[in-house]
């Protein structure tokens, strides 16, 4: 669907990112159409520099040229900015939203931190420490899921809304990981509801169509995982000195 309205909608970022996914899911889901622009994380362009003064992060929403930095914000913003299109992500009682709300700031701070260090911790106590605190998270989690979906398919319900976006973030690399490092995110051990409501979401067309290719994001988790082992080999070897 066209953004109609005259609107110009660019999206900075980065094709394996968790958070640029995000907002890409955001704007599948309300069907906008949108121009994305590969950032080099190692050179950053002026164009990001000058949207995102502070983080220097991507994803940025350009949208009529303003900028909207922060994946979650960006995600919040297109709900407000464009109401008619697609359904609403954001619930629309005000306490589904705050509880919504609650959780989304839970697997930002909580939730992604653990998980990436988890894999791509410095030492091994660290990873060991990370994996500990996703498992809590995770567990967590697994609760908000039984709460926000009341029993249906979506932590939205019958739709994908904001949690699902939100955590969504997070499937292109759980899937690559059942392969880089032979385990899975979500289990049907220790979290039956999550690797349930993964399978249907990334079996959505709005989800498979932005989702990057599962063969690429292995090849690039190799050398991400090869970058960490030598800055990790770095770090044991200045410590012993
Ligand atoms: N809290 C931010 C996190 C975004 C983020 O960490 N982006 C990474 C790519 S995955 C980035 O741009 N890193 C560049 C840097 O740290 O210099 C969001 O939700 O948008």
């Amino acid at each position: 669907m066209a953004t109609g309205g005259g609107d110009e909608l660019k999206l900075l970022g980065l094709w394996a990112s968790p958070y640029v996914l995000r907002a890409k899911f955001a704007l599948s889901f309300k069907g906008l159409s949108y121009e994305t622009i590969e950032e080099d994380l190692t050179n950053k362009s002026e164009l990001l520099l000058r949207s995102n003064p502070v983080h220097k992060k991507v994803p940025v929403l350009i949208h009529n040229g303003k900028p909207i930095c922060e994946s979650q914000i960006i995600v919040e913003y297109l709900d407000e900015a464009f109401p008619g299109a697609g359904a609403s992500l954001l619930p629309s009682d005000p306490y589904d939203r705050a509880v919504a709300r609650f959780w989304a700031a839970y697997i930002n701070d909580k939730f992604m931190p653990a998980w990436q260090k988890a894999s791509l911790g410095l030492t091994e106590e660290e990873k060991a420490e990370a994996m500990k605190q996703m498992l809590v998270a995770i567990e967590n989690l697994e609760t908000a899921f039984k709460e926000c979906s009341k029993g249906k398919p979506f932590f939205g319900g019958d739709t994908a809304g904001y949690l699902d976006v939100t955590l969504g973030a997070v499937v292109g690399w759980a899937r690559a990981g059942e392969v880089l490092f032979g385990r899975k995110l979500f289990d049907a051990t220790t979290s039956p509801l999550l690797e349930a409501w993964m399978e249907r979401f990334v079996a959505l067309d709005a989800v498979k169509a932005v989702l990057p290719d599962n063969g690429e994001l292995i090849e690039y988790g190799k050398m991400r995982i090869a970058h960490y082992e030598r800055l990790a080999a770095a770090l044991a070897a200045a410590n012993k000195k």
